[in-house]
């Protein structure tokens, strides 16, 4: 993703924000309105606000809300909790990561995000504006990259706005294949690719939809140790110039540490957020820089390792 990505500010930006009800300041409450109710008044500003900006070329993240959300599975007679009360903030082109014991909710609080399931309990909302339901603006990319292996690269990266009905394509299709560094790759087959190949398709699949909102859960879970650097250090100067905003889900706190600006530490399921670190080291950041490594050993004590391993 290095090469390349210079100039796509503006074909990455674009206005995409949900209509639903506008969420307000950390009021915590449990919401009772039915997805797409006005909570509060003003909605509409905000939406105009961020289509102006994005016009101007300035543009591009949205902010995310999440406040006291709450979520289970299973029936009431046999729940299975999974998130509890959970609630923060994501500004607007920045990177938070969240970070947590197997199986404790990451997941779910990701889909809950990307609109592909209501919280039990408790709002989420995309520049104040609720979420009602999935949106190309907001777009998850998974472990593994989940290409159809009957379709080229380019064709498995226009599949979504094929399936949107988006005329013009090609041009996005290009822009994006550019942004990940796979231009050369496009008539290519998925069993064709290396893993890091298959998995940049993957993020040009997302990124042709011009997201304001990137959704990754453990995108590089699967990649081997060098690749895995490659892609970190991609993802961040993509992140960086483009400023769309970021919730990643890894298990690997050195990533964490790298890319995001807020670290949510999660308890076991049901997840509730135990520290928030605010992660404010200036780029380039560096494993081997002392502040780096403080922060690494209070995440590992947080995660309920010992001292001898948090080292
Ligand atoms: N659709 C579902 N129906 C029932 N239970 C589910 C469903 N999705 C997830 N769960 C359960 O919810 C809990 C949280 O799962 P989730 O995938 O969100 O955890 P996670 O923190 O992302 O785990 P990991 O880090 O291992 O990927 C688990 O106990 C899981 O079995």
């Amino acid at each position: 993703m290095g090469a390349g990505m210079g100039g796509l500010c503006q074909s990455l930006c674009r206005a995409g924000g949900d209509v639903g009800a506008v969420l307000g300041p950390d009021d915590g409450a449990v919401c009772r309105a039915p997805p797409g109710a006005a909570l509060e008044p003003g909605d509409g500003s905000v939406v105009t606000a961020a289509a102006e900006k994005i016009v101007a070329g300035v543009s591009v993240g949205a902010s995310v809300q999440v406040r006291a959300v709450s979520h289970a599975f299973g029936d009431a007679a046999r729940p299975l909790p999974v998130l509890d009360d959970v609630s923060f903030d994501v500004p607007a082109g920045e990177t938070v990561a969240l970070l947590g014991p197997s199986g404790c909710g990451k997941s779910t609080l990701l889909r809950l995000i990307a609109g592909l399931d209501a919280p039990r309990a408790g709002r989420i909302g995309v520049d104040h504006v609720r979420v009602a339901g999935p949106d190309p603006s907001r777009l998850l990319v998974f472990q593994d990259p989940l290409l159809l292996p009957w379709r080229t690269v380019e064709a498995n990266v226009a599949y979504g706005l094929q399936a949107r009905g988006i005329g013009g394509g090609e041009d996005r299709v290009a822009q994006a294949l550019r942004l990940v560094g796979l231009a050369d790759f496009a008539g290519a087959y998925p069993h064709e690719l290396s893993g890091g190949m298959a998995q940049r398709a993957a993020f040009a699949r997302a990124l042709v939809n011009h997201p304001r909102v990137l959704l990754l859960d453990e995108p590089f879970g699967k990649l081997d140790s060098l690749t895995r650097m490659t892609m970190q250090e991609e993802l961040l100067a993509l992140a960086r110039r483009h400023a769309f905003t970021t919730i990643l889900v890894t298990h690997d706190v050195e990533e964490a540490l790298l890319l995001a600006t807020k670290i949510l530490v999660f308890s076991p399921r049901p997840a509730r957020i135990i520290r928030e670190v605010d992660n404010g080291l200036p780029f380039p950041r560096f494993r081997d820089d002392p502040a780096f490594i403080a922060r690494r050993r209070d995440i590992l004590i947080a995660l309920g390792h010992g001292e001898e391993f948090a080292r």
